[in-house]
């Protein structure tokens, strides 16, 4: 496994195996690394010659400062989770090599930028889509992954590809999640003994809607929607320190409540804050 700091360096080594028509699969990571991030790492390699993984705590995307301050960098355990994992290419750039001077970044991301994740950390996306493409503009890859963890942000991704036109296949893979249901997640590490228990509800209030969904066989009613939303946030909002920022039952494409009394390509998201660290989890429904 190779460990690349610089652009050039990691241009130098892709140049060739580019040339020599091998697929590059790229996974971008701000470390911590867990079972989620292998498992992006393991997708990546059923499907390209080459894996780069990158690690980069990018600060664009923070709106909170305390919250990138705190962001877990545990460099020897990832290391050795990667090399366990068949990455081949590590690119661990520091936040000068990205953003060697000012520079000012806006696209049109469409109105989905601004709902959930876009509304509680305004910005995000901006910061997100930004150090995406200076990624893809790295390394060139023929495909990337994403988890549907971040299920916002891989439609914001998709939306800045098609933005550029960039010619890059984005593979969403599913979520991986502890025993008792909790998405795996690099900021669990700051959840103590009793936010840990208590982190559970997310991952419980959204298999309350999904349970719903598989007996009625996706047919329901608006009013029916609101009511089961209404009851898992009660669920939340009764746990011990955990404060609810959304819930919400949305169209998979445009994350706004659904228009029709029945159909297809429904998702329920979750944000809260737990204890003093921030989670998001979400369920397709239909
Ligand atoms: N439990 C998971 N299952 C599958 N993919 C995941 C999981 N957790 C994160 N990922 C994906 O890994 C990639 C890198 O995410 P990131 O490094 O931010 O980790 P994270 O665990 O989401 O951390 P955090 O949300 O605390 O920042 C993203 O595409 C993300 O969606
Ligand atoms: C895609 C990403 C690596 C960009 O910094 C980050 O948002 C993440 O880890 O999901
Ligand atoms: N996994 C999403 C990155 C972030 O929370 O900033």
């Amino acid at each position: 496994m190779e460990v690349i700091n610089t652009i050039a360096a990691l241009k130098s080594l892709l140049g060739p195996i580019k040339l020599a028509g091998q697929k590059i699969a790229l996974v971008p990571t701000m470390g911590a690394l867990h079972k989620g991030h292998v498992s992006l790492i393991e997708a990546a390699r059923s499907e390209a010659d080459i894996v780069v993984c990158s690690i980069f705590v990018n600060p664009t995307q923070f709106t909170d400062p305390k919250d990138l301050e705190r962001y877990p960098r545990p460099l020897e355990h990832d290391m050795a989770m990667l090399s366990a994992s068949g990455c081949n290419v590590v690119f661990m750039p520091s936040v000068k090599e990205m953003y060697p001077v000012p520079e000012h970044w806006h696209i049109d991301l469409g109105p989905a930028e601004f709902l959930l994740e876009g509304e509680f950390r305004k910005g995000h996306y901006q910061g997100v889509t930004q150090i995406v493409k200076k990624l893809f503009d790295a390394v060139g890859p023929d495909l990337a992954f994403f988890g549907q963890k971040d299920y916002q942000q891989v439609l914001m991704i998709e939306n800045m590809v098609a933005y550029f036109d960039l010619p890059v296949k984005i593979v969403t893979c599913p979520i991986i999640r502890e025993e008792d249901g909790l998405a795996m997640s690099s900021r669990n590490i700051h959840l103590n003994p009793e936010d840990r228990k208590h982190a559970v509800v997310l991952c419980q209030s959204l298999e309350y809607i999904k349970g719903y969904f598989e007996k009625a066989e996706n047919q329901y009613s608006k009013d029916k929607l609101h009511l089961l939303e209404e009851a898992a946030k009660r669920m939340i909002q009764q746990t011990p320190g955990v404060a609810l920022d959304y819930f919400v039952i949305a169209d998979g494409k445009t994350l706004m409540p659904p228009t029709a009394d029945h159909g297809s390509g429904l998702v329920v998201l979750v944000a809260a804050k737990v204890g003093e660290t921030r989670l998001i989890d979400n369920m397709i429904l239909s």
